[in-house]
């Protein structure tokens, strides 16, 4: 296979599942984190690395090394392996997601922002998400009339926070997830709220049209229901712990055990609780967005563009929301094609810059 963000959460969990399934590393790419990236050459021996800058390439042990987003293509465009899996974050994940389904290559995809910015134009019949709420929705899906599906959200570092104190929120502070470790971006996006916004177009994109919906259950054990026709609701629980979704992206014949089963009687109960505007602003563009869900793309660039600017502490943290809302009322238009939306992508970081 080809890893795109080794050295990431997603990353580093694929390489753990790999190992289990003893599945081959063609190429590795990762980002500035050249020791990790080191000792994973070391273990996965893969034919070609590709990291994001040229001024790392003499760290790199390996004499195969290539640098920047061109070289990333070129080595999906070069392998033989038929499995991409696209740990990268943010929009840079697009281009790779595109070239691998071009190349006919099936993609593990936890680049959730490939889906969010460019669904539109993606064809999910070789997208396998590495997600634990899509995960869970596909595990549930069955032949039966569906009513709604559901995902849920944990609330993320601030859902216990008085509202007044979130504007003074800093980047430490929105790093506390209350029950996953992932890396910086997703977990930014967690505690605004949008995380689970992106998810519920990636679920609009890979499930098709119908009725979806977000709610918080605390512990995040539950990852997704289903509301049928008929009144029934069922519902997926798992750890939480990627290494399930993960392994049925990277093993499509997967009967193996992962994780340790929830112990209902040690969780003792569960708490849901509505997503509400006050403390998630971004919720109040939920229900527009989701009719047009190919405007996505602004939302992904507005939302890129102000986090950059939330950690450059340029701006507070409630003005991500307020940020990406005034984008979304500005730029209320939806791209024809791929070029669109790269151009108009552009366009929403230019103005928030
Ligand atoms: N973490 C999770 O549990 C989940 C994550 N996702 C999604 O998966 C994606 C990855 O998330 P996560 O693993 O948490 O993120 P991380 O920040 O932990 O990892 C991102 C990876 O991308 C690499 N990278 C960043 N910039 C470049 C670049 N310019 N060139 C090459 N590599 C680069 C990083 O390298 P380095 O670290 O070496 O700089 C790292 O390997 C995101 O889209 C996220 O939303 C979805 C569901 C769950
Ligand atoms: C692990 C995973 O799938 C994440 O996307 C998770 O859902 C993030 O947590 P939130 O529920 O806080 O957004
Ligand atoms: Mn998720």
């Amino acid at each position: 296979m080809i890893l795109l963000g080794s050295t990431g959460s997603i990353g580093v969990n694929t390489l753990e599942v790999a190992k289990k399934f003893s599945i081959e590393v063609e190429v590795l790419v990762a980002g500035n984190n050249i020791s990790l990236l080191n000792t994973q050459i070391k273990e996965h021996n893969p034919k070609t690395v590709v990291i994001a800058n040229r001024d790392d390439l003499h760290k790199v042990e390996h004499k195969n090394v290539f640098c920047g987003e061109e070289a990333i293509l070129r080595a999906i465009e070069e392998s033989s392996s038929e499995l991409v899996v696209n740990a990268l974050v943010g929009f840079l994940g697009l281009r790779p997601t595109l070239t691998a389904l071009k190349c006919n290559k099936r993609v593990a995809l936890a680049n959730k922002e490939s889906l969010v910015a460019c669904g539109a134009f993606i064809d999910t019949s070789k997208i396998q998400p590495i997600d634990s709420e899509h995960f869970g929705l596909w595990y549930l899906m069955q032949e039966r009339p569906v009513d709604k599906m559901i995902i849920t959200a944990s609330g993320g570092a601030f859902r216990d926070w008085e509202i007044e104190r979130l504007k003074n929120a800093t980047l430490a502070d929105t790093q506390k997830h209350p029950n996953w470790s992932m890396g910086q971006k997703i977990t930014i996006d967690s505690a605004t709220m949008m995380n689970k916004m992106f998810e519920l177009l990636e679920a609009r994109w890979l499930f098709g049209e119908g009725r979806y919906d977000a709610i918080i259950e605390t512990k995040s054990l539950i990852h997704a229901l289903i509301d049928f026709k008929d009144g029934s609701t069922t519902a997926h629980f798992a750890n939480a712990n990627m290494q399930l979704p993960i392994a049925f992206a990277l093993n499509t014949t997967m009967q193996e055990n992962i994780l340790p089963h929830v112990d209902l009687l040690k969780v003792g109960s569960l708490e849901f609780r509505e997503i509400t505007t006050d403390r998630y602003p971004l919720w109040q563009i939920k229900d527009e967005l989701l009719k047009n869900p190919a405007r996505g793309v602004v939302v992904n660039a507005a939302n890129e563009a102000a986090i950059e600017k939330f950690i450059a502490r340029e701006i507070g943290f409630m003005d991500i929301a307020k940020t990406v809302i005034r984008a979304y009322e500005k730029f209320d238009t939806a791209p024809k094609s791929v070029d669109d939306v790269f151009g108009l992508d552009e366009e929403v970081r230019s103005f928030i810059r």
